[in-house]
Order: C-alpha cells, then sequence, then structure tokens
C-alpha cells in the first residue's frame, strides 16, 4: 500500500456548491513583452476546495499562483480573489533575526499576537521549537513554520507553490498528512502548485493542467483520500500523459460514479 495515503481516512466535507467562488478569474491574459504567458484564462476555485495546478516548466504555473497573491499586478482585469489570503513557496523565506514565534506573528496586530502565534506553532508541532533562530531549523521544520505564519491569519485563500519540493520523500510524506489536517481544521480554499503528480492526486479535490499558459485539462478525483491508493492509478497515468504530451487534452478515463468526500 502507498504509505503516503495511510493516513487520508477522515471525512471530509465536500466544497459547498451554493457559495459564490473564493477565487474567480475571466479571461486572464497576461504577457511579458511580447510573450503572452497565460491566454484568456477562466478559472473559479469554490470555497474549501483544494485545487492543485499541474503544468510543464514554463507553463505559467506561478505566474498564476502571483496573480492570486496579488504580486503580479492584474491590470484592469476581471480578476476576484480575497483580501484574506497567504502564500507559502518552495523555501520558508524566514527572517533570519527573529525568533520563530517572531516570525510567525510578523504582522499580526493585537495583545494576544504571541498566543496566536504559539498556537499556531503548536498545530504544526512545534511548541518545542518557538523560541529557536530559524538557521536551527531542518527544512522541514522550517516549512512547518511558514505554514504556522500562513494559518495564523486564518486565510480564505491559501497559495501553496511547490511548498514539498526541497524536502526528502519521507518528510514530504508528513508535510502532505500535515497539510491535509491543517486544511480539514481551518478549511481555506487552497491552490497549490507542484510538480509532482503524486502529491496532486494524493491531496487534490480537483487537478488542473496548464500547458502555454491555457488549462489543458482538469479532473476530480472521485475517490475519497482514504481510498487512493491503486484505486487512483489511473488518475496518476492520465495526467502523467498529460504532462507528457501523449495524451489528448480530453482523454476521460471512467470512473464509478460518486462523490470525493
Ligand atoms: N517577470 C517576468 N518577466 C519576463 N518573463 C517572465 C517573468 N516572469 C515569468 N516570466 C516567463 O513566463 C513564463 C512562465 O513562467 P512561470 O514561472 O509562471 O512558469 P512555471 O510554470 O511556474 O515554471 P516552473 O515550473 O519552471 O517554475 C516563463 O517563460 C518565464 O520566463
Amino acid at each position: 500500500m502507498d504509505a503516503r495515503l495511510n493516513f487520508l481516512e477522515a471525512p471530509i466535507v465536500p466544497p459547498a456548491g451554493d457559495e459564490p467562488p473564493v477565487v474567480r478569474l475571466r479571461h486572464f491574459t497576461r504577457r511579458f513583452g511580447d510573450n503572452t504567458i497565460l491566454s484568456d484564462l477562466n478559472l473559479d476555485i469554490a470555497p474549501g476546495e483544494f485545487v492543485a495546478l499541474l503544468g510543464r516548466s514554463g507553463s505559467g504555473k506561478t505566474t498564476l499562483l502571483r496573480t492570486l497573491a496579488g504580486l503580479d499586478s492584474a491590470e484592469d482585469q476581471d480578476v476576484t480573489v480575497p483580501n484574506s489570503r497567504a502564500v507559502v513557496f518552495q523555501d520558508a523565506r524566514l527572517l533570519p533575526w527573529k525568533k520563530v514565534w517572531r516570525n510567525v506573528a510578523l504582522g499580526l496586530r493585537g495583545g494576544d499576537i504571541k498566543d496566536r502565534a504559539l498556537s499556531a506553532l503548536d498545530e504544526v508541532g512545534l511548541a518545542h521549537r518557538v523560541d529557536a533562530w530559524p538557521l536551527t531549523l531542518s527544512g522541514g521544520e522550517a516549512q512547518r513554520v511558514a505554514l504556522a505564519r500562513a494559518l495564523v491569519r486564518e486565510p480564505k485563500l491559501l497559495l501553496l507553490d511547490e511548498p514539498f519540493a526541497a524536502l526528502d520523500a519521507l518528510t514530504r510524506i508528513k508535510m502532505h498528512r500535515l497539510v491535509l489536517d491543517l486544511w480539514r481544521a481551518h478549511r481555506p480554499a487552497v491552490l497549490m502548485v507542484t510538480h509532482d503528480v503524486d502529491e496532486a492526486v494524493a491531496l487534490a479535490d480537483r487537478i488542473l493542467v496548464l500547458d502555454a499558459g491555457r488549462i489543458c485539462a482538469q479532473d476530480r478525483i472521485a475517490i475519497p483520500r482514504g481510498e487512493r491508493g491503486e484505486l487512483a492509478r489511473p488518475y496518476r497515468e492520465k495526467f502523467l500523459r498529460i504532462l507528457e504530451g501523449s495524451a489528448p487534452s480530453d482523454a476521460v478515463i471512467p470512473f464509478p460514479a460518486g462523490g470525493h468526500q
């Protein structure tokens, strides 16, 4: 059995169908000079939905994530994103001269900011490292701090830009478990950029594939997370083929009907 799937047992409430989307892009285009990087893109993400974004290098994934994060100008385009959003990058980007808890508390206001930071660090399993200096943390611990710093703000939209790509395989599996636990507890909508098809299939409600600035394929993973071992293999194979450019983008693989709790 695939070890990374053992932890995915708890039931998941599917995204509410009637609420307005947290993210809404219509006919979004982004050019750098003469290069069109994102082209006429339409995208909705529902509240609490976990979306993975795959695509070959240079397909525009980070450009899209930066747009949703407000780090790239969207000019007068039709883009709806919540003000309440947070980003976790591949590197934790902690301030080395501030202790761990102060990194988490950065920018928070109010009398209880230390308590909130400590509680977030407890949630990511770092209660014992709150007074540590960032440079003494392992890569996995630093990413846990980055997750705590994001979630302490209770974002409606959590943007993850290859957050586990630099970690070893075992740490990555632990981080998958943690990110799902945090997602269940806080229910942000998530957009996670990844190169890892297995990661996308294990974690997401829905997978999008970007190719040359367009969404060339997408699918819902209609299998409960706790049962995605062998059952999800056709999804992995399908998305790998799409990424390798050997499958038509509308390839359909039959699955039993049903929800994706
Ligand atoms: N500020 C910029 N100025 C000019 N070109 C840019 C800029 N940012 C990105 N690009 C170009 O846009 C294209 C898409 O880049 P982007 O980083 O979004 O791709 P990506 O899918 O995230 O790639 P990777 O998987 O390698 O991170 C690339 O060709 C890149 O060179």
